[in-house]
Parts: structure tokens; C-alpha cells; sequence
């Protein structure tokens, strides 16, 4: 601290004096201080330099002689020191040569006071250099006070601008000022990051700014820019730009204008906020508005309390309610009687442990319907988790309900028939086994297959079969009590599931009830039709106790009731399940019958009835099976068929009595053709002109001696299919007979489709001439409808002469039966062609 101003109050000033002389001391401190300075005076030099430097004085007063230093090297000493070198020093000296005083200036000395003193220089050249000592001081304060001040200011507004410049970048906002009239631009470091322009590459311009000013937004920028210049106003625009990066932003760009005193100092300050986010989420805002206004599924906002705030216009579309109807109630206002209050309670215990739920519910309409809804409710909670709304959301899934519903039904119910399906039957019938074994009772399987249905639909279609079927089922229905299931399996197969039927009486009664609705004709279009049906029984617990096990013995039953005569019921027994072995036990040896040699052909001559002469033979299968004997074919045929085996053994058939053929040709015999019996499977399944046109190759018979024998039947299935393959047959040269004519419902007019060459009247016609006159004019109905059609004509199962004179009599070309011969093997037939045709 300064010491001579601090006490500047008190005195005039402040002076040190260095004399060697006391005297000199004593007189000039005596002057001084009755002046009213302060005097420190003393006579050696050294300690005045330490006094000094502890003390400022304002003014130094020295002797310039003195013995240990002299007043001009004491002078050079304070000058050198930074606390001193700024106090004027006087010298005292007698000397008065100009060389002298020189010396004093040159090492820092202000004034001269000559010796003897004159009382009178000394105060005014004291008080000189006191005043201008105090005054520099003075300024010397008001220059450091003045730097302070600049330099705490220059630091304020470093500061503010730093703040300003960090609010300009968290509020994403730059600022720029365009002057008018120099057109110069310039930009707030901020309006670079918005711009993503570097500083130290891009002059700040108004050019550079509509430069990244999106295409599509440009005009309308300029536009702005000039007419705040024309107009001297300001504007507030919202536009986009495009970063170097290609990204596109969201600014909002406001101007506003600004003039100084003269015009030309006019400009337009402005401000450009990066609004992407803001514009985003007001976008997303929008979209969230949108969705609530327009999406198809109901929606209500509550409070915390669950009173409805808002509800969007899908709510009222779908409940009928109003907003004005709906704000103020309660979120469960619209429960209805199928639903407990309970449920509800489970729903909020949901909502308060996990914030949502979701699930279905009926809820009630304004005009008192109820509606099926798919709902979620979810609890909306703030920052802190203070639950603040529910939000429910739902969609009418009444539609969707029906839909279920209908697949649910289709699912489980015939579609032809709504009888129930496989599916609801073994259901049932599981439930009903279940209940059954509870109660200690019984049940009845009763499994219908209609007789003979594959020749209604061949003979009158599908169209006209299903008709049938319908009607089937509604006369079951009628028939049978509202708690009895009746189901269809599939094709002609109908099952009824009877509950609590105790006594096998009562279940024959039900069978026959059953079997009655057979008795009328069914009459699905003009043609009245009768169809019979096959029962098979089984019981629960007796005959199984699971679905699949009375199904299946049922079946077992029915197949038992069919070879019993159809039109029949039979109930299951163990012997059946022997049976199913039994076909099993043959279905398995079937297989290994042709490696193992055990199929031989036997042959039937075809004979003209007049001379007895055998014209053409039919091949006949037969097996001997070393453990099952000889099985006829009526047994293992149906099952080669079933097995699909057939295709295999039908080709050893054909390929063997092609081979016989041959040879007997070979060896002169005067026979025409062999017959080869063709099921239905091979005209179906296999590619049969390429099989018979490859036989007669490897054998190498020609074709006019094979002929082909076919069901009537097999024509009535896929016509179409079966009408190209009889063609391509024909094309061969073999020829072909419809075999059994008569036993199917083949007419005269769709005969005349197919290249047929010859019928062969089935048995049963021929059997009981001449006993039974129906069949005798059967036969002579079929062989005039042959003679028109010009075709060949068989009659077989001529056992009797009374039979053979009536086919002579009728002119049949040709007859077979054991009348003539039994069917017998190659080389016996060999005999019977040789020794007069005689077996
Ligand atoms: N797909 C094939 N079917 C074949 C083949 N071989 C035979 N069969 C068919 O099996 C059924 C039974 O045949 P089968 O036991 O051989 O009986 C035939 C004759 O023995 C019998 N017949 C002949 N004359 C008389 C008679 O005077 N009285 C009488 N009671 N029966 C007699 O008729 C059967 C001839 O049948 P058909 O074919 O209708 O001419 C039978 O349906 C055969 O078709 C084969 O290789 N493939």
C-alpha cells in the first residue's frame, strides 16, 4: 500500500531528505513541515535506500555530496528499485555548473535546490514536484482503474457471448443479419451447425444460405428476403434445407427488420431455428390424432379415476353411444348381464399389476344389442408413475365371432348332409363311453352303408347321388330321437350313436326303424330310386370301449349284414374280428402269390349253343395257397381289388393267357379269341392300351385273339377317361365285352358311346330259365337290343338243356356254362379241344 496517499488527508505530502549535514536537515525540515508536508530526514544514505523501499515517500529530497554515496549514485540506487523509481528526486547542491546538474538528470534527478537554501525556491520547486508527483500518481490510478474496468467489461461480454452463444446451441437457433445495402450477410456460429457449413470454408452470404435451401422451398425463401427488402418488414417462414450430408431439415427462418439512421444503414436481423424434431414429433402427433379420429377400432380415454374423457368416432359407429352420451361414465359402463362385476375386478387387479389387459368381452350397445369386443386396456402413468389415464381400445369382432362359429360347424358337421362329421362323432361318442362307464350303461354303434350306392351314382351321376344322401339323412334324423347322434363317415356311410340302450331288443327295434326309412322310394328328381342300407352293431361295453374299437367293429358288423343278404342289420361278434384276421392272414399271402407260383389260369370255352363247338375261351384266375388251399376267386379277387394287387396279378393274368393263346393258336387250334376279365382298377390305374399293346408284343399273339371282358360298371366310372382307353384299345385291334351284363344301369343309348364289340348276359338271367319268366324275357330283351346294336351276344351259366334250347331258339350266337364245360386248367382244356370238345 501506498503509505504517503493513505495519509495524504493528514499533510500536503510526504518527503524523505538525505543531507550529510544535520543543520541542513534541521533548516530544510523545518521549511517543509511548517509548509505542512511530512519529513522524514536522515543522514545516512544506506538506510534511508531501506527505509524507502519499506515506506514510499512522494518526493525525495538529496544531498549531492555526502561521504559514503553521493546523492547521485543514491538516486541511481532508487531508480533501479520498481517501488522507488517512479518518486521524483531533488538534489541539493552548492554546485551550480551546468555538467553537474546534467549528471543529476541523466540518473534520474527532476530539480536542482542550491545551497544556501532560499526559503522561498525550496517551497516552490517542493510543491512542484509534490502537485505533479500527486497528480501523475493520480492518473496512473485512473489508468489502472480504467484497464481494470475495461478488462472486468471485456469479461462480462466474453461471458454473456459465450452464454449466448450456448443458448443459440441448445435452442438449435442461429442468428445472422443481412445489411441491405452492402448486401453482406452475417451468421451466429450456431447458424454454421444448422446450415452444417465450417466456417473456415464458407463465407456467411445470403447466396450460401438459399444454396442450402431445399428446391422445393427456395422461390418462396427469396421471395421473403425480398420483400422484407422492398417492403422494409419482416417475415417468419418455415422451409427446408439440405445438409451437405443429404439430410433434409425442418427450419424456421423469422426476419425482422431494422434500420439505423440513415437508410442505407438499414438491415434485417434475423433468427433460424432447426424445428426437425419439433416438426417430427408434431407430425407424429398428427398421425396419432389421424389414427384416433379414423381407425376402425373403438377407443376411450379416462382420467385416473376411469371416467371417460374422450371417446373417438369408431366408439360411436360401433356402440351407438355419443361423446356427449359417454364422457363423465365409467370405463365399465357398458357391461352387460353376461359378464359379473367380478370379471371386471379381475380386469383392474390386471391393470394394476400390470398396467394392461387384454382380452374378450360382451358389452353393451345404446340400442341394447351386445357386442362381441376384443379389448386391451392399457394404464398410462407419468414421469413419476402416477397413474394419469386408462386408454381402451376395441374392435367389433362380432363378424369374426360368426366366422369362428361357422368354421366351428363346418369343422365338425357333413357340409352335404349337417349331419355331424368324423371329428363331433368321435367326440361324442367318447363322451357318451365316458358317461357310459360312469353310470354303469350301455351304448349302441350302429353303422349304415347303403346297398348297392356306387351303381346309383354311376348310373345317375353325383349330382343325383348326393340328393339321395340328403334325403338319407333327413329320414334318419326323423326317425331317430333329437339325443341320438346320427353322423356321416363319408360316401354311403352313415352312423348312429344310440345312448343308454340296455336291452338288445331295443337296439334291434331302433335297426329296424332304421331299415324302414328304406321301404319308400327315394325321388330326388323325376326317377323314383329304391335304395337299401346295411346295418352292422356294435355295443359298448361289450364290443370295445373306445370310438375307433365300436367303429370299427360296427363296420365289421355291417360287412357281416351285406354278405348276409344287405338290406339287414347284424350285430358285431369276436367271430367277425376272426374274420378281419383271416383277410388279413390272405391279404398277406396274396402278396407273395405270384413269386411264390401259386396262380394258375383255368379256361371256359365259349361255344356256339347250336353245334356245341368251342369258338373262344375265358381265362380264369385261380390260387392255391399251400396253407389256405384253393381260395376262389370270389374271395381273393375282391380283396386284390381292395389292395390294389390286382394291378400286379392282372398282368400276370393277361400276360399268361396271351402265352396259352399263342401256343394253342400255334399248335392250329381253331378258336377265335381268349376272353380276359379286366377290373375296374386296371382301366383306371394303369396305362392299359400301353400294358396290352406290350403283352401282345412279348408274346407275340395278334391282337383279333385277345378280347378284353369289363363290368358295366367300369363304363359308368369317369366315362370320359374310360370311353379314351376302350378307344385306344380298340385301335390295337383287340375287342372288348361288357361282362354281367344287365346287373348294372347301363342303357341302351349311353351303350352306343363305347366301342363295344360283344355283351355277355350275366348269369342270374340265364340261372332260372326256364322257370322265371322276368328272366327269360330279360335275356330275350338283351339279345335283341345286342342284334340291333349289331353286337355279339354271350349267354353264360348255361348249366341245363332246357337253357341251351332257349338261347337256340332266341338265335344267341354263343353260350358258357358247366352245360358245355367247367372251367378248367390249359392242359385239360387241351383235352377237351382235341377229344371232341367234350370235358
Ligand atoms: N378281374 C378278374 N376277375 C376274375 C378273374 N378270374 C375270375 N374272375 C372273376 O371272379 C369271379 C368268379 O369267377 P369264377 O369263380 O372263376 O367263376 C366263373 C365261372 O366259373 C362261373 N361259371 C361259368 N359257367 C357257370 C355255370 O354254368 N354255372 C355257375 N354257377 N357258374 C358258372 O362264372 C364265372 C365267370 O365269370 P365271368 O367273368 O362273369 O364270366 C367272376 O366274377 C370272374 O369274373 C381274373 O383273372 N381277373
Amino acid at each position: 500500500m501506498d503509505h504517503s496517499i493513505a495519509n495524504q488527508v493528514a499533510h500536503k505530502g510526504e518527503i524523505v531528505i538525505v543531507d550529510d549535514l544535520p543543520a541542513n536537515l534541521k533548516l530544510l525540515s523545518e521549511i517543509l513541515s511548517e509548509a505542512g508536508y511530512k519529513v522524514r530526514s536522515t543522514t545516512d544514505p544506506e538506510q534511508c535506500l531501506k527505509t524507502v523501499q519499506l515506506r514510499q515517500p512522494e518526493l525525495i529530497i538529496l544531498d549531492v555530496k555526502m561521504p559514503v554515496m553521493n546523492g547521485y549514485e543514491l538516486c541511481a540506487e532508487f531508480k533501479k528499485q520498481p517501488l522507488t523509481s517512479h518518486i521524483p528526486i531533488i538534489f541539493i547542491s552548492a554546485l551550480d555548473n551546468s555538467e553537474d546538474r546534467l549528471k543529476g538528470f541523466n540518473v534520474g534527478g527532476v530539480d536542482f535546490i542550491s545551497k544556501p537554501f532560499q526559503h522561498r525556491e525550496v517551497l516552490s520547486r517542493v510543491n512542484t514536484h509534490i502537485s505533479l508527483y500527486q497528480i501523475q500518481h493520480k492518473l496512473t490510478l485512473q489508468k489502472s482503474e480504467l484497464e481494470d474496468r475495461v478488462k472486468e467489461r471485456t469479461a462480462e461480454l466474453t461471458g454473456t457471448n459465450q452464454k449466448l452463444k450456448g443458448a443459440q446451441r441448445i435452442a438449435r437457433l442461429g442468428s445472422w443479419e443481412w445489411h441491405i445495402d452492402s448486401g453482406e450477410m452475417s451468421w451466429s456460429d450456431e447458424m454454421y451447425h444448422i446450415l452444417g457449413l465450417e466456417d473456415s470454408i464458407v463465407q456467411p452470404s445470403l447466396d450460401s444460405f438459399i444454396h442450402s435451401v431445399h428446391p422445393q422451398d427456395r422461390l418462396q425463401f427469396e421471395d421473403s428476403f425480398t420483400t422484407a427488402k422492398l417492403n422494409i418488414s419482416g417475415f417468419t417462414i418455415e422451409h427446408r434445407i439440405i445438409l451437405p450430408n443429404d439430410q433434409v431439415r425442418y427450419l424456421k427462418t423469422i426476419g425482422e427488420s431494422l434500420s439505423g439512421p440513415q437508410l442505407s444503414q438499414f438491415c434485417i436481423l434475423g433468427t433460424t431455428q432447426d424445428v426437425t424434431e419439433h416438426k417430427l414429433v408434431q407430425e407424429q402427433l398428427e398421425q396419432a390424432s389421424s389414427v384416433f379420429e379414423n381407425t376402425a377400432e373403438g377407443i376411450m380415454v379416462t382420467d385416473a379415476q376411469r371416467r371417460i374423457i374422450s371417446v373417438n368416432p369408431a366408439f360411436t359407429d360401433i356402440t351407438g353411444y355419443t361423446e356427449q352420451d359417454a364422457k363423465g361414465q365409467l370405463l365399465e359402463f357398458r357391461y352387460s348381464q353376461l359378464h359379473n362385476k367380478s370379471d371386471y375386478h379381475d380386469v383392474f387387479i390386471s391393470l394394476d399389476e400390470a398396467g394392461h389387459w387384454r382380452g374378450e368381452m360382451n358389452n353393451l350397445c345404446k340400442d341394447g344389442s351386445i357386442n362381441p369386443e376384443l379389448i386391451t386396456i392399457t394404464a398410462v402413468t407419468d414421469e413419476e408413475q402416477n397413474l394419469t389415464n386408462y386408454i381402451l381400445l376395441f374392435s367389433d369382432i362380432s363378424t369374426l365371432k360368426k366366422s369362428e362359429q361357422k368354421l366351428e360347424y363346418l369343422a365338425h358337421h357333413d357340409p352335404l348332409t349337417g349331419l355331424a362329421n368324423r371329428l363331433l362323432l368321435n367326440d361324442r361318442l367318447q363322451h357318451a363311453i365316458s358317461t357310459a362307464a360312469r353310470e354303469k350303461r350301455s351304448l349302441a354303434v350302429l353303422f349304415i352303408d347303403l346297398d348297392r350306392f356306387k351303381d346309383v351314382n354311376d348310373s345317375f351321376g353325383h349330382t343325383f347321388g348326393d340328393k339321395i344322401l340328403k334325403q338319407v339323412a333327413t329320414r334318419l334324423k326323423h326317425e331317430l330321437r333329437a339325443n341320438d347322434t346320427v353322423a356321416r363317415l363319408g360316401g354311403d356311410e352313415f352312423l348312429v350313436l344310440a345312448e343308454n340302450m340296455n336291452d338288445r331288443r331295443e337296439i334291434e327295434i331302433l335297426s329296424q326303424k332304421i331299415l324302414s326309412i328304406f321301404n319308400e322310394p327315394f325321388a330326388p328328381d323325376q326317377n323314383e330310386i329304391f335304395v337299401g342300407g346295411s346295418i352292422g352293431i356294435s355295443c359298448f361295453p361289450d364290443d370295445g370301449d373306445s370310438p375307433a374299437d365300436l367303429i370299427r367293429n360296427a363296420d365289421s358288423a355291417m360287412y357281416l349284414a351285406k354278405g348276409d343278404g344287405r338290406f339287414t342289420f347284424r350285430f358285431y361278434t369276436r367271430e367277425l374280428t376272426a374274420a378281419a384276421t383271416d383277410r388279413l392272414q390272405m391279404e398277406t399271402a396274396l402278396r407273395k402269390a405270384i413269386d411264390n407260383n401259386e396262380l394258375s389260369l383255368n379256361y371256359q370255352p365259349i361255344v356256339d349253343p347250336d353245334s356245341g363247338q368251342a369258338q373262344h375261351i375265358e381265362a380264369l384266375l385261380r390260387w392255391h395257397n399251400p396253407y389256405l388251399g384253393q381260395v376262389p376267386p370270389d374271395r381273393f379277387i375282391p380283396l386284390a381289388e381292395a389292395t390294389s394287387l390286382i394291378l400286379p396279378i392282372g398282368e400276370w393274368v393277361l400276360k399268361k393267357a396271351c402265352q396259352d393263346m399263342r401256343q394253342l393258336i400255334d399248335e392250329g387250334h381253331p378258336l377265335k379269341r381268349v376272353s380276359v376279365n379286366i377290373s375296374s382298377l386296371q382301366v383306371q390305374r394303369c396305362d392299359l392300351p400301353v400294358l396290352v399293346g406290350r403283352i401282345l408284343r412279348e408274346t407275340g399273339l395278334s391282337p383279333e385273339h385277345l378280347d378284353l371282358e369289363i363290368t358295366e360298371t367300369v363304363l359308368m366310372d369317369e366315362p370320359d377317361k374310360v370311353l379314351e382307353s376302350l378307344n385306344q384299345l380298340k385301335a390295337l385291334g383287340v375287342t372288348l365285352t361288357v361282362d354281367d351284363f344287365g346287373t348294372g344301369y347301363s342303357s341302351l343309348s349311353y351303350l352306343k358311346r363305347f366301342p363295344i364289340d360283344t355283351l355277355k348276359i350275366d348269369q342270374s338271367f340265364v340261372r332260372d330259365i326256364p322257370h322265371d319268366q322276368d328272366d327269360e324275357a330279360i335275356a330275350k330283351a338283351i339279345i335283341a337290343m345286342a342284334r340291333s346294336l349289331r353286337l355279339g351276344i354271350i349267354a353264360e351259366g348255361v348249366e341245363t338243356q332246357q337253357q341251351r334250347s332257349f338261347l337256340m331258339q332266341e338265335d344267341c350266337e354263343r353260350a358258357q356254362g358247366y352245360f358245355y364245360s367247367r372251367p378248367v386248367p390249359f392242359t385239360k382244356l387241351l383235352e377237351y379241344l382235341t377229344d371232341k370238345q367234350t370235358v
